[in-house]
């Protein structure tokens, strides 16, 4: 009884170390945790991110949590952030599917790409858009 107890934390404690997770934030300028790949996302919080950085034409690494359950574990750790999807911009937790969807909305993610100098497919539109309004 209390080997299988211990067993079962060691199995809820299996979490890719945060080194590694630390290389694979730095692995692009855009890298998105999902469930699925950018093809074929499996959960429609993944693919609204996916939609949203496809709309402003971004470039990026994609890392598939259903096909690593401790890259699943491991990356809420590493962000204290309980849910998938997740996105980095330049290594750092930007947010997840809410977030992405407000700042699309707003503008801010047009801006946070220029950032790190990535010019997003809509930064045209948002100008024209911004023109008529003077
Ligand atoms: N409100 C969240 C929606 C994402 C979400 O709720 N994800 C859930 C269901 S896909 C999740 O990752 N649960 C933990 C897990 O599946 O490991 C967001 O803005 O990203
Ligand atoms: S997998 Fe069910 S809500 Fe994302």
């Amino acid at each position: 009884m209390f080997r299988t107890i211990r067993f079962a934390s060691l199995v809820r404690n299996f979490a890719t170390k945060p080194e590694e997770i630390g290389n694979l934030v730095k692995g692009n300028k855009v890298v998105v945790f999902m469930k699925g790949v950018p093809e074929e996302p499996r959960c429609g919080f993944s693919n609204a991110v996916v939609q949203i950085l496809r709309m402003h034409g971004v470039q990026y690494n994609a890392h598939d949590v259903l096909a690593d359950e401790e890259l699943r574990q491991g990356i809420k750790e590493f962000s204290n952030w309980p849910t998938i999807p997740q996105v980095y911009i330049n290594g750092e937790f930007v947010g997840g599917c809410d977030i992405m969807l407000q700042m699309h909305q707003n503008g801010e993610l047009i801006e946070e790409l220029k950032k790190v100098g990535i010019n997003s497919l809509l930064l045209e539109t948002a100008k024209e858009a911004d023109n008529t309004k003077k």
